[in-house]
């Protein structure tokens, strides 16, 4: 709380009724009216696609290399499913992971799993949580998530009178995230902006975390305009997942390719740019999907304030620099294939990081969390040592 007594109320460069100029006709040049799409013949249906079903001792997720043409939920009954459901990047966006991850392990659990015997039950827990960060090491909080549950597991096991189902118990309750939309349509008075969310959540995360939450809080307060997704190759979650989502809950927005992003702030007057994260270190350098940081340098020379959206389970205090955040690269074919088409030619080097970093001095909006907005140079004594993890980074 001392987090949001802290938080200054920031001035934003469009105040109320500043529209994108592409709604009264292009800036300059011959570009044509833009025209965002209406949303989706999907009524009104106000609902969010939910990318995770959980109910006690049985987890779904959507999965999301077959949105849009299919919204089709999977069943995870294991640690070892979640992790190949994760490195699959069938659930993705860094709460997103956490929160599968978690919800398997508490799965397993209800199942009698682990054990017999307090110590074997703790020993189970931690092997189980080591072996979920292992599928993908950029992101933080599935490796902030593993140290809470192992640290529970261990106090829980401590206790006098401790018993196998007060430890399956205590890990059962604790996987839930606080949201971070509906705060920054509060604190951020925006009147109409068109933004460039790049990789948000597919579909409903854990409590409405990252862009897509800021972006459809705004909607539900009629203060949107419209926005731009970008198709974020390679993975096209943009074209994918975000685009769906858009549709899906008729929030008016516009897609280009990643290479249309400078020529859109251009020329379509972009009020703002808010991206994902997933991992923000001491100092504000913050690791999204790759692309960020181009996005962050066209914003700068467009004098567009640039925002990053995340909760603070996704800020890690112990790195001080983004130099060293561990980026993971992927499988060429993401690359060279689409659909399992090869689209490159044979024998060309690929090179795939699935992240780079943006340096806190291009965050010139600010970093939007469930604790208040802050500017990179807050963020320690704002968020202080609760999400400094111990270590180097897992
Ligand atoms: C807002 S979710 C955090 C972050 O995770 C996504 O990466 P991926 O799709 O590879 O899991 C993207 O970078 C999002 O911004």
């Amino acid at each position: 709380m001392c987090a949001r007594s802290s938080f200054r109320e920031r001035s934003h460069p469009w105040g109320p009724g500043l529209a994108p100029c592409a709604l009264s006709g292009p800036a300059s040049g011959a570009r044509g009216q833009l025209s965002p799409g209406s949303g989706g013949d999907r009524g009104c249906n106000s609902m969010t696609l939910e990318a995770i079903r959980y109910s006690r001792g049985s987890l779904q997720i959507l999965d999301q290399l077959l949105l849009p043409q299919q919204s089709r939920y999977e069943a995870v009954g294991s640690v070892r499913q979640a992790w190949e459901a994760i490195r699959a990047m069938k659930v993705r966006g860094a709460p997103a992971i956490a929160l599968v991850g978690c919800l398997s392990l508490a799965v397993e659990l209800q199942a009698g799993a682990g054990g017999p015997g307090l110590a074997a039950l703790v020993a189970f827990v931690c092997d189980a949580l080591s072996f979920l960060v292992t599928a993908r090491p950029t992101a933080v909080n599935m490796a902030r998530a593993a140290r809470d549950l192992a640290d529970l597991a261990a106090q829980e096991a401590e206790r006098e009178g401790a018993t196998e189902e007060a430890v399956r118990e205590r890990e059962n309750s604790h996987c839930k995230g606080p949201g971070v939309g509906l705060h920054a349509s509060e604190n951020h008075a925006a009147n109409q902006w068109a933004a460039l969310p790049i990789c948000p959540f597919a579909s409903h995360p854990p409590g409405g975390l990252g862009p897509t939450g800021v972006i459809r809080s705004l909607h539900s307060l009629g203060r949107l305009e419209y926005a731009f997704c970008t198709e974020t190759r390679p993975y096209n979650q943009g074209a994918r997942l975000t685009a769906f989502e858009f549709v899906y809950e008729q929030i008016p927005a516009t897609l280009i390719a990643d290479s249309m992003a400078a020529a859109a702030m251009a020329h379509y007057g972009v009020s703002a740019v808010v991206v994902g994260a997933d991992r923000v270190v001491a100092n504000g350098d913050t690791a999204n999907k790759v692309g960020t940081y181009q996005l962050a340098i066209a914003a700068k020379h467009h004098g567009i304030p640039f925002y990053v959206a995340a909760p603070s389970s996704s800020c890690d205090l112990h790195l001080k620099t983004g130099r060293e955040i561990i980026i993971e690269e992927r499988p060429g074919q993401e690359l060279t294939h689409v659909n399992g088409v090869r689209i490159a030619a044979p024998g060309i080097g690929v090179w795939n990081p699935a992240f780079d970093v943006t340096p806190h001095d291009l965050i010139t909006g600010g970093i939007i969390t469930e604790l208040g907005v802050f500017a990179p140079e807050e963020l320690r004594a704002a968020l202080g040592a609760t999400v400094a993890l111990d270590g180097p980074q897992k």
